[in-house]
């Protein structure tokens, strides 16, 4: 099989660049299927027709600090035999899929970032200290008593770190400085009144660099070590970033 590789950055979350990369579809004139989707990780699609034997197209969606890096692989089979299909491959069928992919990919990073203005975007901060990291337990609403990481969500027209700095100021009284992307989890509900599932909460690791946490939006502070942040009751969505916390406290 030919194949080629493409990668590009889109300023969006997961969730956002999965579901207009899906409604933009692929750039192709033959016949493609899904037959793998896990929304906002991967999809796969397969097909053919005219001279191509097989095509497949697969996308990676993983999520950077800067945003969500797709990564996306394109292989194809002609059905011209011998050193004439391989000519083939390497020059006309090539040159027309980088050119496709290539406006495909353009269109996809606008279309991503525009429809992100419209997707509220929430922040949490892994703020350690030594080998411990701070929880806090939600006060109230339906998530009430569930832990999660301090944070919440970013207003119109503030950056994602300044939305965590001044969340961290609000909510426990402490100046922070964000170090480095943690990880990013679809929220499942509905976020500030917008569509179920389109937000996403971006984990970002922090240190206190003035004041010591108080309480003033939760039910509890707590300061947990590696070992015992499985066994709190998370929010559900948190789970899957809990190993890269650990990972976190385990390389400091
Ligand atoms: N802060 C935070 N929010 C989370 C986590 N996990 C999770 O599902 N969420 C959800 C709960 C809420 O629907 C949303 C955050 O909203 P929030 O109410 O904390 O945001 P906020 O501080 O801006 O609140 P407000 O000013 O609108 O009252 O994200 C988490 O670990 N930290």
């Amino acid at each position: 099989m030919f194949q080629l590789r493409f990668t590009t950055l889109v300023e969006a979350p997961l969730t956002v660049a999965f579901d207009v990369a899906r409604v933009l579809g692929r750039p192709w004139p033959w016949a493609l299927t899904e037959v793998a989707s896990d929304r906002p990780h991967a999809d796969e699609h397969r097909g053919g027709g005219g001279l191509m034997a097989q095509v497949r197209h697969t996308r990676h969606f993983h999520p950077t600090g800067a945003g969500t890096l797709v990564d996306e692989q394109v292989e194809w089979d002609n059905r011209v035999p011998g050193v004439l299909g391989r000519l083939l491959d390497q020059t006309v069928v090539r040159r027309h899929v980088l050119a496709a992919m290539q406006a495909h990919l353009d269109l996809l990073a606008a279309a991503a970032q525009r429809r992100a203005e419209d997707v509220v975007q929430v922040v949490g901060a892994a703020l350690v200290d030594g080998d411990r990291v701070l929880v806090a337990q939600r006060g109230g609403g339906s998530l009430a008593g569930l832990w999660e990481f301090p944070g919440g969500k970013v207003e119109p027209g503030e950056s994602e770190l300044a939305a965590l700095v001044r969340e961290c100021r609000e909510e426990l009284a402490v100046e922070i400085a964000p170090q480095a992307f943690l990880g990013e989890v679809p929220l499942p509900g509905v976020v500030a009144g917008g569509e179920p599932g389109a937000s996403t909460l971006r984990v970002w690791w922090g240190r206190i660099e003035s004041g010591d946490p108080v309480d003033h939006e939760h039910t509890e502070l707590r300061w947990v070590r590696a070992d015992e942040l499985e066994a709190l009751d998370w929010i559900p969505a948190d789970r899957p970033l809990l190993p890269a916390v650990r990972a976190l406290l385990a390389r400091l």
